[in-house]
């Protein structure tokens, strides 16, 4: 369990100094509950390791773990850019009052309804994903007569520790150019000769919930080896080098995740050394943590229902939500941690497997974990659920996605309604 986003110190829970049981009785379960003051935090931690680095840096926050109007506000507030993946998560950032000056765009098959968008609004850059893309930018800036700033997402060749489906910076990635087949600078060579697409730096995101600090410190020591070659070759002088995000998070007592700052601090050593190697005048360095900004700070309260003993086998505890606001077990086999939340210092008395209401045998929230006796009414708490919860949370069989509320100091305010069956319905047509 997070000590920043949940306190144990308390005999129930607390979600931003806000009693756990108190959110489940006001709002209803599945809840989800963030503390702003555990991301405000994650924040500053971030920002401090540049600081003392004494480097030029812009955080980029990762929208897709978690957006919501409420949100883009903290960043802006914050003075947090964000990126997006889609004229979705675009439409909301602006109307959350992120400057298009602070948002990056990202994806591997961006629309050309999604390019002219972005363009139009003025967005601070494009991440360049593919040859196609360039085409298509060509185009809408021809059409719009209006420039834009671009960066070059490449595909370092490094094999991220992770899951396989969120390691992104091998050769075979669907993302960016790869480098080492020479597309990358095939690429780079096109948009130097542009005249809509202004080229301001490169970009790899190698993977998702990563531990180990190798992979970053490789990719980043890739990185500053090929501006450098680029600088030499083609004038090329970078303004920026995104090292994208990937920084992992504690799930559960196992996870041993450096701290956000360590992270940030190792891959600064590496590419300050590298670039004085290499004589090469350090670019700003921006980097887009998502998971690592919001995951901890999330904890999804659920009420229990019904449960289940099979003699000798094994113990079913089921709740009210499941695969419809986590789907990460399910999709990436994620292990999360429960808690009782009306005692933290109940005994276990039972190994017990969390199941949602889904009907889906692989509905499994937490499997086989220690848990004191529980009854229908119990309130659990799941914890480490702020990132890439919510936001790829469906309506699967027709049960509505949860509200969401923001805790701060004692106090919570509801930010996303609980969905409705009418809401459910709204798109249809009789
Ligand atoms: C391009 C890019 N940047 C940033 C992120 C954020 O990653 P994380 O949430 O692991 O920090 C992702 C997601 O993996 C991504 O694809
Ligand atoms: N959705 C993934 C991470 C996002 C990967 C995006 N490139 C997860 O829950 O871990």
């Amino acid at each position: 369990m997070s000590k920043e986003s949940t306190s144990k110190t308390e005999e129930q829970l607390q979600v931003g100094g806000v009693n756990a049981l108190k959110l489940a009785a006001n709002y209803g379960t599945p809840l989800i509950a963030y503390d702003v003051g555990a991301i405000k935090q994650q924040i500053q931690s971030f920002r401090e390791a540049f600081i003392r680095a004494g480097i030029k840096y812009r955080i980029v926050y990762a929208s897709k773990a978690f957006s919501s109007l409420a949100m883009y506000r903290l960043l802006a507030n914050e003075g947090v850019g964000c990126d997006v993946v889609s004229g979705g998560e675009l439409y909301a950032a602006l109307r959350g009052g992120i400057s298009p000056a602070m948002i990056e765009f990202h994806g591997n098959n961006k629309t050309p309804a999604e390019l002219a968008e972005a363009i139009s609004q003025g967005i601070g850059c494009i991440v360049v994903d593919n040859f196609y893309e360039i085409e298509l930018l060509e185009k809408i800036c021809e059409a719009q007569q209006r420039t834009v700033k671009v960066s070059l997402r490449v595909a370092p060749g490094i094999e991220a520790e992770t899951h396989q489906y969120i390691a992104t910076g091998q050769s075979n990635s669907k993302f960016g150019f790869d480098l080492d087949s020479g597309q990358a600078e095939q690429a780079l060579k096109q948009l130097l000769h542009s005249k809509y697409l202004q080229v301001i730096g490169v970009h790899c995101h190698i993977g998702s919930q990563i531990f180990a600090i190798a992979g970053f410190q490789m990719a980043a020591a890739k990185m500053i080896d090929v501006l450098q070659r680029w600088q030499e070759k083609y004038a090329f002088e970078a303004q920026i080098l995104n090292l994208g995000g990937g920084f992992g998070i504690k799930y559960i007592t196992a996870d041993q995740p450096l701290k956000p700052a360590e992270f940030v601090s190792a891959i600064i050593t590496t590419v300050q050394q590298e670039a004085q190697k290499k004589h090469l005048q350090l670019p700003e360095i921006w980097i887009e943590p998502g998971r690592s900004l919001v995951g901890e700070a999330g904890t999804t309260l659920y009420t229990v229902g019904s449960t289940k003993t099979v003699p000798g086998i094994c113990n079913f505890v089921a709740v009210d939500g499941g695969m419809g606001d986590n789907i990460r077990p399910a999709l990436y086999g994620a292990q999360y941690s429960a808690y009782l939340a009306k005692n933290l210092q109940e005994k276990a008395t039972q190994v017990a497997t969390i199941v949602g209401k889904y009907c889906e045998s692989g509905d499994v929230l937490v499997k086989q974990q220690k848990l004191p006796a529980v009854q229908a009414g119990d309130v659990l708490a799941i914890t480490s659920t702020g990132a890439y919860g919510y936001s790829m949370a469906s309506n699967y069989n027709r049960n509505g996605r949860p509200p969401v509320v923001f805790c701060e100091s004692g106090h919570d305010k509801l930010v996303l309604k609980r969905e409705t069956y009418a809401d459910m319905l709204s798109l249809e047509v009789d």
